[in-house]
């Protein structure tokens, strides 16, 4: 019988984000970009990315920002994009079963395809400043 519930408070959140970042800081393609920019800085964007999926999946307000204009000038293409969904959807699967399970992984995606989307776009149209 299976024991997976699906995500139902910040406790699940927490989960999920702490296990998908642990996969990330061990992917070799990944790990270089993020630490590049976080540094020793993990628990501040921890935290920030549990009041993100609260915010998607719980229906709490604990996040307010501009997530692209944080990936805008990133050194990031499909490849980076895949994997991140690749190991975003293996750590929901691995702990969780449901509608909100379901949800995150939609929501990841989607999110990841406008990310691409404008940053072709601002790639292709350089005259039109991002920031
Ligand atoms: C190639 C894939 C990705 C990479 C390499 C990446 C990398 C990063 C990095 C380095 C930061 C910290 C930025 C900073 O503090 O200046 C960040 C923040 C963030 N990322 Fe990503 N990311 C990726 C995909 C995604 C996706 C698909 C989502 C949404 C589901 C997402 C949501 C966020 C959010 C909400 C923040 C916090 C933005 C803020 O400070 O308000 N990222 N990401």
């Amino acid at each position: 019988m299976s024991t997976s519930t699906d995500i139902l408070n910040l406790d699940d959140v927490k989960l999920l984000v702490n296990d998908f970042y642990g996969k990330v800081r061990d992917n070799t393609l990944l790990a270089p970009i993020f630490n590049g920019v976080i540094g020793d800085n993990w628990p501040v964007h921890l935290e920030k990315m549990y009041g993100f999926w609260q915010t998607l999946l719980l229906n709490t307000p604990a996040y307010s920002g501009s997530p692209f204009l944080k990936h805008a000038k990133l050194p990031i293409a499909a490849e980076h994009f895949d994997t991140w969904i690749r190991l975003f959807n293996e750590t929901v699967d691995t702990h969780f079963t449901g509608a909100k399970a379901d949800e995150a992984k939609w929501r990841a995606a989607r999110m990841s395809e406008m990310f691409q989307y404008k940053l072709d776009y601002y790639k292709n149209n350089p005259a039109k400043p991002l920031i």
